[in-house]
């Protein structure tokens, strides 16, 4: 689903935003994804005319079944990607490759991307589009989320320092440790134990 306020062809603002299920339809707190999605709105509102793209790959693409089994693993202690690596699943398996054809589609030739994630900016530059500049999104911990945040600053490479930067300053963030995007998207995940995500 696109979100479009008005449109033209060059910096628009973009937030692309996978689903969130448990924060934005149950209302946890466990991480900052709904006020991720908040803020860009309000940015856009603000900031005429901007995108927002929505994408159903709740879990960063593992599916609302297995969040919620990687959830019971994190009551055991366990943080957002040991959650995932002790189920066999990858850290994110997230497909970006609508968002450039939306963005084909809409005449759209750059973008002021909204995110944290330089591993994003990566992935959608590489399906060819233009991302001119980072528009930090960043939401104030609560006590609820607060070690979710600092694992993704810590081990996911996330931006939540809450400073704005080029898209170049980001280029040499470490790159995330072990499996990213690791099974085809064309067919059957390669895992045995990867419930199909819920599209
Ligand atoms: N597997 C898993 N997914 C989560 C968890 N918490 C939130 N998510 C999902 O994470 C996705 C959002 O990814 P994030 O890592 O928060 O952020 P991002 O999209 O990579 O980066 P930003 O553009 O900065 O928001 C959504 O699909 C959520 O459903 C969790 O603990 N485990």
């Amino acid at each position: 689903m696109s979100v479009l306020i008005a449109t033209r062809s060059l910096q628009v603002p973009l937030r692309v935003h996978d689903a969130c299920f448990t924060s934005e339809v149950l209302g946890s707190l466990k991480c900052d994804c709904s006020g991720q999605l908040q803020l860009a709105m309000e940015y856009i509102q603000q900031h005429k005319p901007g995108i927002v793209i929505y994408l159903q790959q709740e879990g960063r693409g593992i599916g609302l079944a297995n969040k919620i089994a990687a959830y019971a693993l994190q009551e055991k202690g366990l943080d957002t990607v040991d959650a995932n690596r002790a189920l066999g699943l990858p850290d994110d398996c997230r497909e970006y490759s609508s968002v450039s054809n939306i963005l084909r589609d809409l005449g759209v030739k750059s973008v002021k991307l909204m995110t944290n994630n330089p591993r994003k900016i990566r992935v959608l530059e590489r399906l060819g589009v233009k991302v001119l500049e980072r528009l930090p999104c960043i939401v104030a911990p609560g006590a609820l989320n607060v070690h979710y945040l600092a694992t993704k600053r810590l081990r996911m490479s996330h931006l939540l320092e809450g400073e704005g930067s080029t898209v170049d300053d980001d280029q040499d963030k470490e790159e995330l440790e072990g499996q990213f995007c690791h099974w085809n998207h064309d067919g059957e995940s390669a895992l045995s134990s990867f419930v199909e995500p819920d599209r």
